[in-house]
């Protein structure tokens, strides 16, 4: 509230209700397309698979069950999330935004009441940014020992939109992909069905999903401690 205004103004059950659904509206269908690509990318490719899971093994171990502070612990793990961000660019464009006033940007005059929103999966492909880019590498972000997350590179990743609308949800979205995939990874082994028919083509609309995938195969790592 600006000064001046009533601080105390309790927003009507309406507006309370508006801003729920919102919320569940912008945050449901994000997080379960990131971790359905995170999955499809996971079974195409066993060996970054194989990879994550040492890494959890090292260590988490098998004993108990990921936790968010071992985020930073998990180099690889955070690299391949990024890169299924930016290679599959789920979320092609942000939200379409209007301005409320004439405006310059990069040298380019923008009248009032234009619409304007960002081409993420355009950045997240540019060959001026990425090194092929059509490639799925989640060692791009990783620093050559492969113990850190290059900061420069991660930072190049559009997936939560830009500037003051830009998603207010990024922080809790982050967490939840990095959550349940790790929980995920750690108890089960994701494979494509022998004979399935697959097609990773994103079919656009406002959140991209693949194109055709029926089932995954899925076994359990770990001897079952009745806990799953
Ligand atoms: C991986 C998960 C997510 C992705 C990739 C994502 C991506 C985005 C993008 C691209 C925008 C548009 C930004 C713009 O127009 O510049 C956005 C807006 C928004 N997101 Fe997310 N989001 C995710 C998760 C969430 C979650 C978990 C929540 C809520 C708990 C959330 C709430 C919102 C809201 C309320 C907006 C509108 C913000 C505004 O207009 O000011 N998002 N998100």
């Amino acid at each position: 509230k600006t000064a001046g205004e009533d601080t105390n103004l309790q927003p009507s059950n309406q507006s309370i209700i508006a801003i729920v659904n919102d919320l569940f509206g912008a945050g449901f269908d994000t997080v379960t397309t990131a971790l359905s690509w995170c999955l499809m990318y996971a079974a195409s490719y066993p060996d970054m698979q194989k990879r994550i899971q040492d890494e959890l093994d090292q260590t988490i171990g098998q004993e108990r069950r990921p936790r968010l502070s071992d985020r930073g612990t998990l180099p690889y793990t955070e690299a391949f999330i990024l890169e299924t961000f930016r290679h599959s660019s789920f979320l092609p464009f942000t939200i379409p935004h209007r301005t409320t006033k004439a405006t310059a940007l990069n040298g380019y005059y923008i009248p009032k009441d234009t619409c304007v929103f960002v081409n993420q999966w355009q950045v997240n492909h540019d060959e001026k940014l990425w090194q092929d880019p059509s490639a799925f590498k989640p060692e791009r972000f990783l620093n050559a020992a492969g113990t850190e997350i290059n900061r420069t590179e991660s930072d190049k990743v559009l997936t939560f939109g830009l500037g003051r609308r830009r998603c207010i949800g990024e922080s809790i979205g982050r967490w939840e992909v990095f959550l349940f995939l790790t929980t995920l990874l750690q108890q089960l082994e994701f494979r494509l069905a022998p004979g399935e028919a697959v097609d990773l083509t994103p079919q656009y609309g406002l959140t991209m999903k693949y194109k055709k995938c029926e089932r995954f195969q899925i076994k359990r790592r770990l001897p079952s401690n009745g806990s799953l």
